[in-house]
């Protein structure tokens, strides 16, 4: 039965909601053109027509559709109008795009930049790099150890530039409270309008996750095909984007957690999507668009009650994984950390492990397990997750809840730092935000300050980490401080561990090399009666040593 539930997982029954292409919200996870795949509004249409005229093979039927190139037709027509296109010899046999000429110099000499350039090969995939605008919002008497939002906005370009998209300007503002319509002042919002008719800006990204109600008003005030989206949809997209071009087991699941955390951001945020019908119709079906958000917000929800079904199950079988894994109780030490601080080139160095590592956020979201083995003949399992960040919206706190089951069930959490990156500080506390949101406080912790190798003055750091407990230096990247590192891994594994004396029959072979495996092995003697034993073992193999234990005493 449970084995026939997982199978189901791998090839997920299509639903009518997540891959129906022609719904107006794109929940579409095969979708593989725009970096942003939340799209309200026209803006996706537009663009989804200048890809059919461009000819691009993109692997989405919806893309050829008739009425959309039609609809491209009148564009261009209108721009021939404002004498903005040029359009370019056409080779009789190879069909060439129109050309759409950017109506603004930029400045930068750029002017000539062709609109094929903006396709890139992002995960994998090709997406359209989409313009963005990026706004933030200072919040006057924020404590100073928190981000500054020229730091936060620097994240949110790193952010959006992994997502695919190209930003070409940003600004913030210093508020007591955002505003409750369109969370900056009305005064902002004309400024960023002048900006996205200067820079011909497609979407506004907001570093914070704005309500329903401020989305809607902000789309209205920006007017036209601008799309607005928040830093949780961001990093919602980019989740989705990385979960696509996973393995098959892993990108089934993670999948279920994107396509979750998706559904539970969009459930509110439905409203504005119908009003084009009212629209269209010329506002003699007023009422049509409110009765169709009913429908859509039941079909959402029960979606959403299907996938937490199977996500359950999909949890039901990780945790029999890994209690089969945990027969033999080798322990189990989870790297944590911020997004980028180098947990996946610790876990590949000390392991040979092949896990992608690149200078990039969200590198790493499906959590892989490798068996360290120290010279002494112990061993621990080494797990690396995916990274945290700041403003981690709450939809996506749940899923990485989900995803990190492991981290509750290990014997240590390395908190890996880069100490090199100028917020290191700030990063720590995020990242203790996110673990005390995890409720995992019980778990002891070893800090690990990672790129020693990058920072300026290395042994002032050294010295300062010295001077604090449960701190060690390394780089992971030139393996300066590795070996001290798992000395410091073992030390806290002991310190979860319980003294075992023990005589082990000869008979027993197995379970003494197990002994030396999963604990710490102090002193062996060999007797007539058997293998004497002192060591520290973790509590549930001491139990199993209990008969053994008694013998030791009599
Ligand atoms: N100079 C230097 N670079 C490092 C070191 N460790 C990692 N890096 C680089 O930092 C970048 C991020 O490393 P990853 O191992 O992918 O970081 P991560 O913590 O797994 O990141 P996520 O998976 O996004 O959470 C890569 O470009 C690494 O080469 C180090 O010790 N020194
Ligand atoms: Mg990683």
């Amino acid at each position: 039965m449970m084995s026939l539930c997982f199978c189901s997982l791998i090839s997920p029954p299509p639903s009518p909601l997540i891959y129906d292409s022609n719904f107006p919200w794109n929940l579409n996870l095969n979708r593989s053109v725009s970096p942003l795949t939340f799209s309200t509004h026209g803006n996706d249409r537009s663009f989804v027509a200048r890809v059919a005229q461009r000819g691009y093979e993109v692997g989405d039927s919806s893309l050829q559709s008739p009425t959309i190139e039609a609809e491209e037709e009148n564009e261009v027509v209108d721009e021939l109008v404002n004498g903005s296109v040029v359009a370019e010899p056409v080779e009789e046999d190879t069909p060439r795009p129109v050309r759409v000429r950017k109506k603004r110099d930029d400045g930068d000499g750029s002017d000539d930049e062709s609109f094929e350039d903006r396709f890139k090969l992002r995960n994998g995939r090709e997406v359209f790099e989409e313009k963005a605008y990026l706004v933030g919002v200072e919040r006057k008497g924020e404590t100073s150890d928190s981000f500054a939002i020229e730091e936060s906005l620097k994240e949110l370009a790193q952010l959006a530039d992994t997502a695919g998209l190209m930003v070409v300007g940003s600004t913030y503002q210093k508020l007591a409270s955002p505003n409750p319509r369109t969370y900056i002042g009305s005064g902002k919002v004309a400024e960023i309008k002048s900006a996205i008719c200067a820079f011909e800006v497609e979407t506004v990204i907001f570093d914070d996750e704005l309500s329903p109600g401020q989305l809607r008003n902000l789309e209205k005030a920006f007017g036209g095909d601008v799309r607005v989206c928040d830093r949780t949809a961001l990093i919602l997209d980019i989740f989705n984007q990385r979960a696509a071009t996973h393995e098959a087991a892993l990108q089934a699941s993670l999948r279920l957690f994107v396509a979750l955390a998706q559904m539970e951001y969009q459930l509110p945020r439905l409203t504005k999507m119908w009003t084009h019908l009212e629209r269209q119709a010329g506002g003699k079906v007023k009422g049509m668009g409110e009765k169709q958000i009913e429908v859509d917000k039941r079909i959402l929800r029960t979606q959403i009650g299907v996938l937490k079904k199977e996500l359950e199950s999909v949890r039901k079988h990780r945790k029999q994984y890994r209690n089969r894994r945990f027969s033999v109780p080798v322990p189990v030490v989870s790297l944590v950390g911020y997004t980028n601080a180098g947990k996946s080139t610790l876990l590949n160095q000390l392991t040979g492990a092949n896990v992608l590592s690149e200078d990039r956020l969200f590198a790493t979201l499906d959590p892989t397990t490798r068996r360290v083995q120290m010279k002494n003949g112990s061993e621990f399992l080494l797990t690396d997750t995916v990274g945290f960040i700041q403003k981690l919206p709450t939809t996506l706190v749940a899923a990485f809840r989900a995803t990190l089951e492991e981290i509750s069930e290990s014997s240590l959490l390395v908190h890996v730092v880069d100490i090199s990156h100028p917020l290191a500080e700030q990063q720590i506390d995020a990242v203790e935000k996110v673990l005390a949101e995890l409720a995992v406080s019980e778990i002891p912790k070893l800090m690990v300050w990672n790129k020693v190798d990058k920072v300026t003055d290395p042994e002032k750091i050294k010295l300062e980490a010295e001077r604090r407990e449960d701190i060690v230096c390394i780089s992971a990247l030139t393996g300066e401080g590795l070996l001290e590192f798992c000395n410091a891994v073992q030390e806290k594994l002991k310190d979860s561990m319980v003294p075992v004396e023990a005589f082990v029959p000869f008979d027993k072979g197995e379970l003494l090399s197990t002994i030396h495996q999963v604990g710490m092995v102090e002193k062996t003697e060999y007797t007539e009666n058997g293998t004497f034993v002192k060591a520290f073992v973790p509590l549930r193999f001491a139990r199993l040593l209990t008969p053994m234990r008694q013998l030791c005493k009599s």
